[in-house]
This record gives C-alpha cells, sequence and structure tokens, in this order.
C-alpha cells in the first residue's frame, strides 16, 4: 500500500514493498524574499506494483515531486530512496544512469524520435544504454498495449493515442522498478486518453509494473488504487479506490478554500486541506 504516512523507517529493504520513499522532502525554488517552497517536508511511500496518482490546484508542487522522486530535480532537504538506493546525493552521472535503468517516462507530449519506427522509438532508451532488450518481456508489452501491427510505423503515420501508447511501451520496455507519467492524457482526446489509462492499468495488473501518475483529470485519476492529494508542497489527503466523481468532490473543496473571495463558487465549507492556501496560480 502506498502511505503518505510514515509507516515504513527509512533504510528497510525494498522487499518491503516500497518502490520509492521520501522523507522530510523539501524544495524550494529562489532564495531571499522571492523563495517559493514547492515542496514542504514531505513523506511519502510509494507502494511496489500500485498505481498512484498526485492530485492537486496548479502550482501546489505535483511535478515537483514527481521530479525529485525522479531524481530529475535536485532537493533542498531531505531524502528520496529508489528501492535501497538514496537517490539525494548521488552524483549528476549516477543519477543519469539510474534514471535510465531504472526508471520509466511518459510526459504530456509523447516525445517519440519523428525519423524512427515504432519499434525504434520504444528500444531506443535500451539502444543508448547499450542494452539488449529481453524479448521476451518486449513481446509481452507490445502485445498487451496492442502495438504489434504498428511497429514498423513512423510516429506521424499514428494517431495521438498510438503514439501515447508507443510512448507507455518505451518507458515499459526495460521493465523499470518504477514509471512516473506526467499528464499522460494531456494531448489526448477522451476516447485515446481513457485507452492510454486502460493500458497503464493493465502494466500494474498484468505485468506488476509501478506507476506514479500526476493529472489534473479526476477521471484519470479514478484509473489509480490511490490518489495522494498536495496543497501548498504538501501531501494533505489521500484517497483509496477512487471514482470520478470522489476525486472531483474531493478537489472541489479545493477550490473553495482557495477562493474564499470568489463569489461565483459554492458553500464556504472549512474541511479541506490544514494551512493557508498560498501559493498563487503562477
Ligand atoms: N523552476 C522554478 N523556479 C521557480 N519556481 C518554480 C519552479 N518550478 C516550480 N516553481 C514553483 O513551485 C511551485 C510548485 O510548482 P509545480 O510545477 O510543482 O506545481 P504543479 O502542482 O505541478 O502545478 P501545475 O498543476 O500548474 O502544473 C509553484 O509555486 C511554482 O511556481
Amino acid at each position: 500500500m502506498s502511505t503518505p504516512a510514515a509507516e515504513h523507517a527509512p533504510g528497510l529493504t525494498s522487499a518491503d514493498g516500497i518502490a520509492a520513499r521520501a522523507r522530510g522532502l523539501t524544495k524550494a525554488y529562489g532564495s531571499g524574499e522571492t523563495t517559493v517552497l514547492a515542496l514542504d517536508s514531505v513523506d511519502v511511500d510509494i507502494a511496489r506494483g500500485r498505481f498512484t496518482a498526485v492530485m492537486g490546484p496548479s502550482g501546489s508542487g505535483k511535478s515537483t515531486l514527481m521530479h525529485c522522486l525522479a531524481g530529475l530535480d535536485t532537493v533542498s532537504a531531505g531524502q528520496v530512496w529508489l528501492g535501497d538506493t538514496e537517490i539525494t546525493g548521488l552524483k549528476d552521472r549516477e543519477l543519469t544512469r539510474l534514471r535510465r535503468d531504472r526508471i520509466g517516462f511518459m510526459f504530456q507530449s509523447f516525445n517519440l524520435v519523428p525519423t524512427l519506427n515504432a519499434r525504434e522509438n520504444i528500444t531506443l532508451p535500451m539502444d543508448i544504454a547499450g542494452r539488449k532488450p529481453d524479448e521476451q518481456w518486449l513481446d509481452r508489452v507490445i502485445d498487451t498495449l496492442g502495438l504489434r501491427d504498428r511497429l514498423g510505423h513512423r510516429p506521424a503515420q499514428l494517431s495521438g493515442g498510438q503514439q501515447q501508447r508507443v510512448a507507455c511501451a518505451r518507458a515499459l520496455a526495460s521493465r523499470p522498478e518504477l514509471i512516473f507519467a506526467d499528464e499522460p492524457t494531456g494531448n489526448l482526446d477522451s476516447r485515446a486518453g481513457l485507452e492510454v489509462l486502460g493500458f497503464l492499468r493493465e502494466a500494474v495488473d498484468s505485468l506488476q509494473q509501478t506507476v506514479v501518475m500526476v493529472t489534473h483529470d479526476p477521471g484519470a485519476a479514478a484509473h489509480s488504487d490511490l490518489v495522494l492529494f498536495l496543497a501548498d508542497g504538501r501531501i494533505v489527503d489521500e484517497m483509496r479506490q477512487p471514482t470520478a466523481e470522489s476525486v472531483l468532490e474531493r478537489m472541489k473543496r479545493f477550490d473553495v478554500i482557495r477562493a474564499p473571495s470568489d463569489d461565483g463558487g459554492g458553500d464556504d465549507g472549512g474541511d479541506g486541506p490544514a494551512g493557508p492556501a498560498t501559493s498563487g496560480e503562477d
């Protein structure tokens, strides 16, 4: 199970079912009076073999959390582990190798190489790393994602949904310990988006992968096992077995808290996340 609570002491082995863990994770941008505290002492455990969604208002720190957990950004304080490896403190080169070998990424823009066909795009990270794909695994990924008859097509010859499926296969190809997906359905129409979410779900259920997805979309979050809600750089709530409706209802409470002077929206509910809503939309 994922939990933002500190159930597991740091330093336990990855056999405890935790794919990634942060303790006291703090990230500040800028300095002096212009400092923005994007993450404020976050404790989080990401459960292995689960689908975790990260939601929260704009500017709440979702992308920063993902980037710090994935070793794409440095932290200001605190510690982050991927499995047993503490990644805070690793040198750039070690981090690059760790990301390449142990983490898969999916972004809103599919980031495919236009001159390579689907299969070449899928294996590109491994080719760059000089690693041979596990053909059996690759076959399973390709079939699970329904890409078998598209492997020779270049991105321009594929629909948006198919391109994102290729990006998903690329993220899965090296059988990473963790897949980070940042708004993976953001550029897709709702049908293609649903399809990609179904495949991410399948990657967790059938291929035992671990997925962390940042999203603004309650319908997307409903495909996860657990939603973590961020506000002002802190995890303020979590929801298991989410539905689009329950996530939407929870998100509405952020709006009420964040816009007390707005006359347009809802009642003045006072049971939202702890702490003042200080971060802006920028
Ligand atoms: N490179 C940066 N320099 C300065 N401030 C930054 C930088 N990146 C993020 N921030 C600030 O950190 C806070 C968290 O940003 P972050 O992008 O993590 O939020 P988010 O929840 O992902 O937002 P959104 O939903 O709008 O993408 C925001 O106040 C943002 O302005």
